[in-house]
């Protein structure tokens, strides 16, 4: 019999956001959603401010168990000041960072058996000097990996993306393409589909950068220059890899069918026909690395927060994919 997985270490994110509300509700479904068992790791008024259910205060990852059907386990990480649903502030940003800091040395300690984080916001974030990118590049330093050897998945039922750049402006996306990194992230993908989702011989697709795909050179010469190199040599891996692609005619469903993920050129080529299809159950996870890391797609929503309008159901399908991720690898290494 296989033993239980320890629980999944999940941030709250930012106090004022989103987060606390659907980690909250996720607990309340827990059985209905087919949820193991998890810890919260963030501030305690937070979640008490929008939900008046049970809380259990945890100091260790082995109390959550046993506690979890009493209450919603939580690691407490206090802001300094109070927290207001939907008003970001400075110390909110100070608590986001300690939570998912906690969070992810539980996993990286094995006392929790995955990270998933809550939704930040990195003006906030970037405000109080955080230097990294987003929360993947944060994760990825934290854990021994370089940044570009890990992979931003966005995964839906039907679809599985991967930005090449992440969060940067779009005008220095050419120049931040090289075939170094388009097959770090290649690889990263592949080895992740393999490894987290037992896909043995994963197909990619690789969008071109410019429209048609540059149209033989008249309209960009990204594709030839960078892109189809890159592909050469992955395929000279025996990896299956196909494109350049036309961005445009590369996500309706005949063609979605042909690839296990597509690897786009930028954030938001990979980004828009993800959500567009799957934004409700959308999962962020980052592939690479030595943990099993994962992310509701959707951020803070400060317009909502507080409002008990958030939708708890991509949060629910990360905490199952942490799990089954995780479970996976436990079992084959
Ligand atoms: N993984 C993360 O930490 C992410 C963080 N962000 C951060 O979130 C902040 C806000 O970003 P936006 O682009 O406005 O995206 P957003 O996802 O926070 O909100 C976009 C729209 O979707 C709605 N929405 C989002 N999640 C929802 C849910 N679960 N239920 C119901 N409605 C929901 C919001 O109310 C808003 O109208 C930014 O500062 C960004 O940095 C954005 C994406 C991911
Ligand atoms: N748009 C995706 C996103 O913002 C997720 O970023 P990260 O914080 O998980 O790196």
């Amino acid at each position: 019999m296989n033993s239980p997985l320890p629980p999944l270490a999940v941030s709250l994110g930012d106090p004022a956001g989103i987060g606390p509300e659907v980690v909250a509700k996720c607990w309340d479904s827990r059985h209905a959603l087919g949820l193991p068992p998890f810890v919260a790791v963030g501030d305690p008024r937070s979640l008490s401010e929008i939900w008046d259910g049970p809380i259990a205060i945890v100091t260790d990852p082995r109390e959550v168990a046993p506690a979890f059907d009493q209450g919603l386990p939580l690691l407490a990480v206090a802001a300094a000041g109070a927290s207001v649903a939907g008003q970001p502030t400075t110390a909110g940003a100070h608590c986001s960072l300690d939570s998912l800091e906690l969070a992810v040395g539980l996993a990286r300690s094995g006392s929790c058996a995955a990270v998933v984080t809550g939704p930040v916001a990195k003006h906030q974030l970037y405000a109080i000097g955080f230097t990294h990118p987003g929360q993947t590049e944060f994760v990825a330093e934290r854990c021994g990996v370089s940044p570009g050897n890990v992979a931003m998945m966005l995964a839906g039922p039907t679809l599985r993306t991967v930005p090449v750049t992440t969060h940067v402006a779009l005008r220095d996306v050419p120049d931040m393409l090289s075939p170094a990194l388009i097959e770090a992230r290649a690889r990263a993908t592949l080895r992740g589909l393999q490894r987290q989702f037992g896909i043995e011989e994963p197909r990619l697709a690789v969008a071109g950068l410019n429209p048609h795909a540059g149209e033989n050179g008249a309209l960009g010469r990204e594709e030839i220059e960078l892109i189809a190199p890159a592909i050469e040599t992955l395929r000279a891996e025996g990896w299956l890899v196909e494109g350049p692609l036309p961005a445009d005619t590369m996500f309706h469903a005949s063609a979605r069918a042909r690839y296990d993920a597509a690897l786009c050129m930028y954030h938001d080529q990979a980004l828009i026909p993800l959500k567009a299809l799957h934004f409700e159950e959308g999962v962020n996870l980052t592939l690479g690395l030595p943990i099993v890391r994962t992310a509701p797609d959707h951020g803070t929503a400060f317009d909502i927060a507080g409002e008990d309008r958030a939708d708890p159901r991509a949060m629910a399908a990360a905490i199952r994919m942490a799990a089954s991720c995780a479970r996976y690898r436990a079992l084959n290494g």
